[in-house]
């Protein structure tokens, strides 16, 4: 185990209206090492980005509210640092990446500029040596320097994801939050944008939060998975844990629905169901409305956390019942 960089504890988010309150994220305990990829994984609606946002204060409040628990950071609880500390923690140590690359950037200034000027705040160099280094970092993207004085709609998606993700790591931050920032571009894209990541972020040696809806991304980036449902984690482990000895049915349905390496499209079974509303959550397991395993004990009573082997935690009445046939999806 390494060194504990950011340590969510009990954390309890709600989206809170006159009309309802929606239970965003419940009771989630995460911790993030030095150096790793955790991967919170999930389908819409989940609670992903409201962790995330928890983590830099950056709720939309309100309606948003910290209703309980802990974040904290290098041993200190974030929720309790002044504004200007906070901002220096989001400037300099925290980064988030977003869904939507363009969002990062200001449309009126150039590309290389933006980059420029990202470097000069994190750097104590003079404007001359910025804009070399803007360039190479431009290179070391693979986007030639040539383009510099481009603006930002002259670029590709897949490009200015790549400048957003270079920036971003290269103001060399402790702790990268990236939000599906993969997602709204090509598959071809995607690969060369996550690879790259993996490079940086080695290089860095960046400790990444990667929140995705994809098995597949989790797989090639994480060294860690949280699977989260209804805003609870229901499962935790490594990749060997997950992939290998999935415990819990909601995990089953995410590879279920996932199309084989065979490309046999029959076994294709999406999770019948919709995630329950969080403005109305069942008091039992969240999952139990569409679980194959559920009984009676799964609709009156919440399972717990529940270490099941060292580093594996599983929210689950009935973990035990299909293990015996495990790893049958690989
Ligand atoms: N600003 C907001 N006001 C009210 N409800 C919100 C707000 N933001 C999110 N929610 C609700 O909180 C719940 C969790 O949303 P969140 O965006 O964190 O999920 P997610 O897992 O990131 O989903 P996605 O994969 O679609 O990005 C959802 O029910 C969502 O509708
Ligand atoms: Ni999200």
């Amino acid at each position: 185990m390494g060194e504990e960089l950011l340590k969510i504890d009990d954390l309890s988010v709600y989206y809170i209206s006159r009309e309802s309150t929606s239970k965003a994220v419940n009771h989630v305990s995460l911790t993030i090492n030095k150096g790793e990829t955790l991967g919170l994984v999930g389908e819409t609606g989940a609670g992903k980005t409201t962790i995330a946002l928890s983590i830099l204060r950056l709720l939309d409040s309100p309606p948003g509210k910290l209703v309980g628990g802990t974040i904290e950071y290098k041993g200190m609880d974030i929720y309790r640092l002044k504004k200007r500390e906070m901002r220096q923690i989001r400037g300099f140590e925290i980064s988030m990446i977003f869904q939507d690359p363009m969002t990062a950037l200001n449309p009126v200034d150039t590309v290389g500029e933006q980059i420029t000027e990202v470097i000069r705040l994190h750097r104590q160099c003079s404007r001359m040596e910025a804009r070399k280094l803007a360039g190479d970092m431009m290179e070391t993207v693979g986007i030639p320097r040539e383009r510099y004085d481009e603006y930002p709609h002259q670029f590709s998606g897949g490009m200015i994801q790549r400048i957003v993700i270079a920036i971003a790591l290269a103001c060399s931050p402790e702790l990268l939050l990236a939000d599906e920032p993969t997602t709204a571009l090509d598959v071809t894209i995607q690969a060369q944008v996550l690879d790259m990541m993996n490079d940086l972020k080695k290089k860095f040696g960046t400790s990444v939060l990667m929140i995705t809806h994809d098995l597949g991304i989790i797989a090639e980036m994480c060294d860690r998975v949280a699977v989260i449902y209804a805003g609870e984690v229901v499962e935790l482990g490594d990749l060997e844990a997950i992939f290998h000895h999935t415990a819990h049915p909601y995990t089953k349905g995410l590879f279920d629905s996932l199309p084989n390496a065979a490309g046999d499209s029959k076994r294709l079974q999406p999770i019948k169901g919709l995630m329950p509303d969080p403005a109305n959550l069942p008091e039992g397991c969240k999952f139990c409305e569409r679980c194959p395993y559920a009984t009676q004990e799964c609709e009156s009573a919440l399972p717990e956390l529940r270490e099941i082997s060292p580093g594996h935690l599983v929210r689950c009445h009935h973990h035990s019942c299909f293990r015996k046939g495990e790893a049958d999806h690989v």
